[in-house]
């Protein structure tokens, strides 16, 4: 849990602070009411992601405060009731994440946005390119203030090994002109393997230079700042990159995941279909597995409609922890598809212990007792959907031949 250190003397104040952290499951306010009591806070040593701070306190008039709060190095956001653009500049200088005025819920819905921002950026992952040492030192600085995980590299070629190295990095920021491989043959080179959803680029340049930008954003960077920029204007390039990265995920997300039972739908698989296959040689074959829970209408019929959702469900999670090492698909209605590509003899012998294990559970607050029957195609074809049906016919086969069965060929 992240624990936010709250300063503010209106009680009024402190309450909205304090409801929308503890909304966010994350987060953990401390509240203070005055200088006086932050101080005592801190000197317990606690680890705080951020701090809310009171620019003006009846203890604490000058900002004190927010000295307090920064001499201890925690990423501070200020909050005052009266905006001014002199204290603001000043204050963002002295190395605040923010200064933000008290004027209304959604004011404090931003602040506490940012600060869930700071909360995964700790683990997000972003590289900066650049040759200048002293341009790349102040840009990891203002990363760091916003406590992102830093790579740095001093031209493209290095940029490149180290996303080979670090495949989780999300973000690039990348000059333009620098030694052995600019930015532009960068972003080219960064794009033949990466999607733009997939890993954000933002390219700078110190030129004067409007064809570079086209240029870039043109070759597939998400982004493109002038240098010298504003660090306001770098932090907000770089938020909303990130947040519009991480609603596709989610849109992504939801389209690919059946809702009821958590597992992959169907319109993944046949997305995934060729990379699959693509997983396909001679060492490691791709075998479809076609399961299919046996009776389940009767207990739709029998027991309702929500304990047949409820068997769904436990099934479909039965599936993901024994297949953890496949692709767990809910196929349609109460069958499902699972994927493999470990070695044949031993995928065998996990298909086998599955419907040992369906057997002997109990499934719903019912303590129902199941079976289900199951297809194998592991024989190699050039499409994934001709192994699908062949599993399928073979699942059928079973379904005739007396359920509760495993049918791996046509013989
Ligand atoms: N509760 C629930 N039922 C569903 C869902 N999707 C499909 N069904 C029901 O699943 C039932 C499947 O019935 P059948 O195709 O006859 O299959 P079965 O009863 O398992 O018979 P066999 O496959 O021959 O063993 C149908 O009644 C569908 O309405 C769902 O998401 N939730």
């Amino acid at each position: 849990m992240n624990k936010v250190l709250v300063v503010e003397d209106s009680l009024t104040v402190r309450k909205i602070l304090s409801k929308l952290l503890e909304d966010n499951p994350y987060l953990t306010p401390i509240l203070c009411k005055d200088f006086a009591e932050a101080t005592q806070e801190l000197k317990k040593g606690h680890d705080f992601l951020a701090a809310i701070v009171d620019l003006n306190l009846p203890d604490a008039p000058n900002g004190e405060s927010v000295d307090l709060s920064l001499s201890y190095s925690i990423p501070t956001l200020v909050l005052t009731g009266n905006f001014d653009e002199f204290t603001r500049a000043q204050l963002l200088d002295l190395g605040v994440l923010d200064y933000i005025t008290k004027e209304s819920r959604y004011s404090y819905n931003q602040v506490i946005k940012l600060i869930d921002r700071l909360r995964k950026n700790l683990t997000t992952k972003v590289l900066v390119v650049e040759d200048s040492v002293t341009s790349r030192n102040y840009i990891c600085s203002l990363l760091k203030k916003f406590q992102f995980q830093i790579y740095e590299a001093s031209d493209g070629l290095e940029a490149l090994n180290l996303l080979a190295e670090h495949q989780d990095i999300r973000m690039v920021i990348s000059d333009h002109r620098m030694p052995n491989m600019d930015g532009y043959e960068l972003i080219k080179a960064i794009r033949h393997e990466r999607r733009m959803q997939d890993l954000i680029f933002i390219g700078l340049s110190g030129t004067n230079d409007g064809v570079l930008s086209s240029k870039f954003i043109k070759s597939g960077a998400n982004d493109f700042l002038s240098k010298p920029f504003y660090h306001e204007e770098f932090f907000c390039r770089v938020m909303q990159n990130l947040e519009a990265q991480e609603m596709i995920q989610t849109i992504r997300q939801s389209a690919n995941i059946d809702p009821l039972t958590q597992v992959y739908n169907r319109r993944y698989l046949i997305e995934q279909g060729e990379e699959i296959l693509a997983e396909d040689t001679s060492t490691s074959a791709v075998t479809v597995c076609m399961i299919d829970i046996d009776n389940f209408k009767s207990v739709n019929d029998n027991q309702g409609h929500k304990a047949g959702d409820m068997l769904l469900q436990e099934f479909a999670t039965l599936l993901k922890e024994h297949f953890s090492e496949d692709l767990v698909v809910r196929y349609g209605g109460e069958e499902f598809t699972v994927i493999s590509t470990r070695a044949l003899k031993e995928h065998l012998g996990n298909v086998s212990q599955f419907i040992n294990l369906v057997r002997s559970s109990r499934f719903t607050q019912h303590e129902l007792n199941i079976t289900c029957s199951i297809g194998i195609c592991a024989e190699k074809h050039t499409d994934l959907e001709t192994q699908i049906d062949i599993a399928d016919k073979r699942l059928y086969q079973a379904k005739r031949t007396g359920k509760d069965r495993i049918i791996a060929s046509d013989s």
